[in-house]
């Protein structure tokens, strides 16, 4: 394993761009920490997300991910190091804080109401109305139009905005929640596991709103234990393993070999081929059954998507 990981120190030295004088990274997070009582949840975790870029943070149960997640979405608050939005130091008080500054979360098990429409759930919260006083009303025509035109720029192709959302399928509603986070203004969108609890079709569907919500400029944090779902999206990588950070990688310094194996831990990983050939050689049948389970063959096709359309977006040109 020798890919080259990323200088933490260059990355956050320079916070303002010398020419045009805005800060260079969107968020950034200087050796941020953070204890539970005696738990040391967190610890010199540092990573910049900029627009137009999707960063991945990797890991396996207990590294680190929600906490990493909770600080910067405004759940709880780091007591180690610094959080920097637009080169602004931070600590939220409040999710709400977090979403005024521009910080959208959708969680795993999202917030939605299943047998209220798409366009009801669309606009949870932040209902569009008309007329004053006593005479206001919800202006749901306007709402209507707006989830559909929305859903359709992100190339969600929905009929009817008047279905339920618990009729959709759960990379569906995912993708819904994410068009959702970029009209109402989002510029750092992070994302839950949200392939977690999915199959590889429904996987691939929200790899590629991924993609679109990082076409339109979004910084991307896409939390995941997957590294055949991140590697194919993902610019930049962030492994963490109880609490620390074991690596932080450009795409271009890494392979999905080297990002799995890093994953599983090398010697783990090497002792186990081991065992298993010991067992009686049937590594590649038992590798193949993997792949499938990991849906790489499914997931290879957004890596086309996703250079494809890096290479089509002006943002890249
Ligand atoms: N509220 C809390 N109080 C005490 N300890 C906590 C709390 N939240 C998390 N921890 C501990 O902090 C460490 C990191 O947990 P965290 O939930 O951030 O990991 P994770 O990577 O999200 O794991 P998972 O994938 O299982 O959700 C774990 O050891 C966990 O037990």
């Amino acid at each position: 394993m020798n890919a080259k990981q990323i200088d933490q120190q260059t990355l956050l030295k320079d916070e303002k761009d010398p020419l045009t004088h805005t800060p260079v990274h969107l968020l950034s997070l200087d050796r941020v920490g953070k204890h539970y009582g005696n738990i040391i949840a967190l610890r010199d975790v540092t990573m910049a997300v900029d627009n137009g870029r999707v960063t991945c943070v990797l890991g396996d149960n207990g590294a680190g991910k929600s906490t990493l997640i909770k600080i910067i979405a405004g759940l709880h608050q780091h007591d180690e190091g610094t959080l920097h939005v637009m080169g602004d130091e931070r600590k939220f008080n409040s999710p709400r804080d977090a979403l005024d500054a521009g910080i959208a979360t959708v969680y795993q098990d999202l917030a939605v109401v299943p047998l209220m429409p798409i366009w009801r759930n669309f606009f949870l919260g932040s209902e569009l109305t008309s007329g004053f006083g006593p005479f206001k009303s919800m202006d749901v025509q306007k709402m209507k139009d707006i989830t559909l035109k929305e859903l359709a720029a992100m190339g969600i192709d929905l009929r009817d905005v008047e279905q339920p959302i618990g009729q959709l399928s759960g990379g569906e509603r995912q993708c819904v929640a994410i068009a959702r986070a970029v009209y109402f203004g989002a510029k750092v969108l992070i994302l839950d596991e949200p392939t977690a609890a999915l199959g590889v079709k429904q996987s691939g569907v929200v790899l590629r709103y991924i993609l679109q919500a990082r076409d339109r400029g979004l910084g991307v944090i896409f939390i995941t234990h997957n590294p055949h779902h991140a590697f194919p999206v993902g610019d930049r990588f962030l492994l963490l393993k109880r609490g620390k950070s074991i690596g932080y990688y450009d795409k271009k310094d890494i392979t999905l070999d080297e990002l799995t194996a890093q994953m599983a831990g090398g010697a783990e990983l090497a002792e186990l081929a081991h065992e298993l050939e010991q067992l009686g050689g049937h590594t590649e049948a038992l590798k193949e059954v993997q792949a499938e389970v990991a849906g790489v063959t499914e997931i290879a096709d957004v890596a086309d998507v996703a250079d494809s359309s890096r290479e089509n977006s002006p943002r890249h040109a």
